[in-house]
């Protein structure tokens, strides 16, 4: 379960959010929406440890975020954060398969081919991702985050490049990852990925819908 607790975010003397607080439980999808420019990215970020928030707590379990030093923050990303953000993050040189290499856990063996069929990738493994089209590079980010298996997932415009019928399965895969438990934070302007999620959070009004 994820806790945002009284976030305020400031930019020199501008302010995006003041006191800001929700809540995403285990096993739950939120959609966060609002303007462009309302925030939903930076959001994501401060929770991602990507940002400092300006005041304020993020709570993931029992452990407060924004106190993390150095090794907590790391540790909190490769065990625990899963992201897909806009620019994919992967690495651009490497092939399909040594993306998903990164993110395997120690001692586990995740099936790839599987994994890919499910992302309508089956048989890339062996391509490299530069060659790719960006809707296959957003695929690949997803296949990435089903081998990491994290339980928090925050995802930026997870759709953007896609065609509906990609779209639908993004989502899908993210519905499926939250039924094992997993909290899931999706920043959208799409009203169908909005729609299948349970929470919908106005950054823009500071609420819920
Ligand atoms: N590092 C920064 N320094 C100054 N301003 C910033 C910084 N990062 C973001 N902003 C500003 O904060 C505002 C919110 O940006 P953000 O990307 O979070 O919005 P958003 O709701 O995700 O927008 P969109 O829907 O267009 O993606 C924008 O006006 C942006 O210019």
């Amino acid at each position: 379960m994820i806790t945002v607790k009284n976030l305020t975010k400031s930019f020199g003397t501008r302010t995006l959010w003041r006191n800001l607080n929700l809540t995403v439980p285990a096993g739950r999808m939120l959609a966060l929406v609002g303007a462009s420019g309302s925030g939903k990215t930076t959001l994501l970020n401060c929770i991602g440890l990507l940002e400092r928030p300006s005041s304020g707590h993020i709570l993931f379990d029992n452990t407060d975020l924004t106190r993390l030093g150095p090794g907590g923050r790391r540790r909190f990303r490769r065990d625990k954060l899963g992201y897909l953000f806009q620019d994919y993050a992967l690495i651009d040189n490497a092939t399909v398969k040594a993306n998903l290499d990164v993110a395997r856990r120690r001692g586990t063996r995740p099936d790839y081919a599987r994994i890919l069929e499910r992302v309508g990738l089956a048989g890339r493994e062996n391509e490299k991702v530069h060659y790719l089209s960006g809707g296959e590079q957003q695929r690949v980010a997803l296949a990435r985050l089903m081998v990491k298996q994290p339980t928090l997932v925050l995802a930026d415009e997870p759709t953007g490049a896609l065609d509906s019928a990609n779209s639908a399965m993004v989502v899908n895969v993210l519905r499926e990852m939250s039924e094992q438990g997993c909290a899931v934070v999706i920043a959208t302007h799409n009203d169908g990925v909005r729609d299948a999620c349970d929470l919908v959070f106005d950054v823009h009004e500071q609420r819920e819908l």
